[in-house]
């Protein structure tokens, strides 16, 4: 019996510790697992920074840095999420603090030639601004460190792609501002063919031509109303429903309810009997919410002829990160060298190195030189040194593509105000066009209010409209701001950038 429970002793023990030992084999397994699907999560995750973006929706925007963006499930669908291209990239909506590129590209730094050099090369001394010593040399009493900009000496040089042919980059490599993780630089590219500069499409009547992209709003908006104006005498239901479509296509509560007063007053005084009627009373009425006093002209020619000493038109381009800065800036170059113009580009948007890139590449493809710095730099630095190559090489105009990373209100406004700020130390700053996303609707409007608080916005650009039934955000925009939008983008193409001119839009819009 003793024997009996001593070997069913040992045998209880030895199953214990073979439970306690799967037990804790099994508690470190799953411990791991739990610890590795953290860190995949967090790796996909991009960081949710104030004021800053979710990838995947719509974009939002928050000032002040605290709020989160909405739930994906409470945000409608965006309607360009499926992007046809995916090499590197910027997808809308995509957070601005996660560079986006799939492989980064190591930085070749390549100072420019010192201020003395480039008088000893050209035989002409650059142009000073009273206060620029000030901004070269960190001297000034008025500017805080953060403030100066940077030149050669100072690890943030700018580097300028003379395209074609360009002889200057290649040649030297410099290890760039301390703190940032830096891939190797990658070796001088050998010798590039020269790269042919493409012929660009006429730029007259392109928002006739592209009537045809905006359908979207066409179908639901245009005919919409004109389905409803037309069919006779209105009811109450029918104003609901007039009202309703209006406020769908994104065109506000107070221009929705001017839109209909007048609507309503003009059937009634002019007896507006047929669809023709129906249709001749919207078109105007629609052009005349639309109009304002503001020029739509885009102020890109130069103040006097470059050849004899006149200064390059200034353009600042600004807007959150994806709603198409860098594509609109590549855009209007084109349309700017379509009509004789030369440009130059200042890729001011240093804080993804594929925007630089980009807008390298547009560069190329019109034959304008470009102004870039490192990853990462200053882009008051930039900005600075391309007004500078652009009045010492005698441009018509300058075209500057702007970070668009809203971490905090705050630290837009230091960035946007410092590039305006220190671009002004050199030259006057002629137009300030706020790039906005159609399709993001209300928050666009946010976005465009926050910009304009931050620098006087001169113009907007409303992008991606052929990506939305909602083209009344054109009214909105401009109710709301008090700014005139002055380009529309209507594709990805590179000639997809319209004149926005309101009877030809709501021609487009009434099909
Ligand atoms: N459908 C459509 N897509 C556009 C339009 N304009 C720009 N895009 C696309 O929008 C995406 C983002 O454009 P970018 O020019 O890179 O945006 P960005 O504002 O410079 O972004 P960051 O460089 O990150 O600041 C690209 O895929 C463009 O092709 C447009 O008018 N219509």
């Amino acid at each position: 019996m003793g024997a009996v429970s001593t070997s069913n002793l040992i045998l209880v023990v030895v199953v214990v510790a073979v439970l306690l030992v799967l037990a804790v084999v099994a508690g470190i397994v799953l411990a791991r697992r739990r610890r590795i699907s953290l860190r995949e999560q967090e790796a996909e995750r991009p960081a949710v920074q104030g004021g800053g973006y979710q990838a995947g929706g719509g974009f939002s925007f928050s000032s002040g840095g605290a709020t989160a963006a909405p739930a994906e499930a409470d945000q409608p669908e965006h309607p360009v999420r499926e992007r046809p291209e995916t090499e590197g990239q910027p997808g809308v909506g995509d957070d601005a603090a996660e560079p986006r590129d799939s492989a980064r590209r190591g930085i070749v730094d390549v100072p420019l030639p010192a201020e003395g050099e480039v008088e000893a090369e050209t035989g002409t001394p650059r142009e000073q601004p009273a206060d620029t010593t000030d901004t070269d040399t960190g001297s000034g009493a008025t500017e805080t460190d953060a403030e100066r900009v940077q030149d050669g000496a100072d690890g943030g040089s700018v580097v300028a792609d003379e395209i074609p042919g360009d002889d200057s980059t290649g040649t030297a490599t410099r290890v760039p501002d301390q703190g940032r993780v830096e891939t190797p630089p990658e070796p001088a590219p050998a010798a590039e063919p020269v790269t042919e500069v493409e012929e660009i499409e006429p730029t007259a009547g392109r928002l006739e031509r592209l009537r045809g992209r905006l359908s979207r709003s066409r179908s639901t908006f245009g005919q919409g109303l004109l389905g409803l104006l037309g069919a006779g005498d209105l009811d109450e239901d029918s104003w609901e429903e007039v009202e309703d479509t209006l406020l769908l296509a994104d065109l506000g509560a107070a221009t929705t309810t001017e839109i209909v007063e007048r609507l309503r007053t003009e059937i009634a005084s002019r007896g507006v009997r047929t669809p023709d009627d129906a249709r001749a009373l919207l078109r105007e009425v629609l052009i005349d919410a639309l109009s304002t006093e503001a020029q739509r002209s885009v102020r890109a020619l130069p103040h006097g002829d470059p050849a004899d000493g006149g200064k390059p038109a200034v353009l600042l381009v600004v807007g959150v990160n994806g709603t198409g800065k860098t594509t609109t800036t590549g855009k209007l170059a084109r349309v700017l060298v379509a009509d004789g113009h030369r440009v130059l580009l200042g890729a001011a948007d240093t804080f993804r190195a594929a925007a630089v890139e980009q807008l390298a590449t547009w560069g190329e493809r019109v034959g304008a030189e470009v102004v870039r710095g490192n990853e990462g730099q200053d882009p008051a630095s930039v900005a600075f040194e391309s007004v500078s190559r652009a009045t010492d090489s005698g441009v018509d105009a300058v075209l500057i593509d702007t970070a668009g990373r809203l971490h905090t209100k705050t630290g837009l406004m230091d960035e946007l105000g410092k590039v305006k700020r220190v671009v002004e130390k050199r030259a006057q700053v002629d137009e300030v066009l706020l790039v906005l996303d159609a399709t993001t609707g209300q928050n666009g409007l946010v976005q465009a209010r926050v910009f304009s608080e931050v620098v006087d916005v001169t113009g907007i650009v409303l992008t991606k409209l052929d990506g939305t039934a909602k083209g009344g955000i054109v009214f909105q925009v401009q109710r709301e701001l008090g700014v005139p939008v002055k380009l529309v983008g209507l594709g990805e193409g590179p000639d997809d950038l319209a004149p926005f001119e309101p009877a030809a839009f709501v021609d487009a819009l009434l099909g």
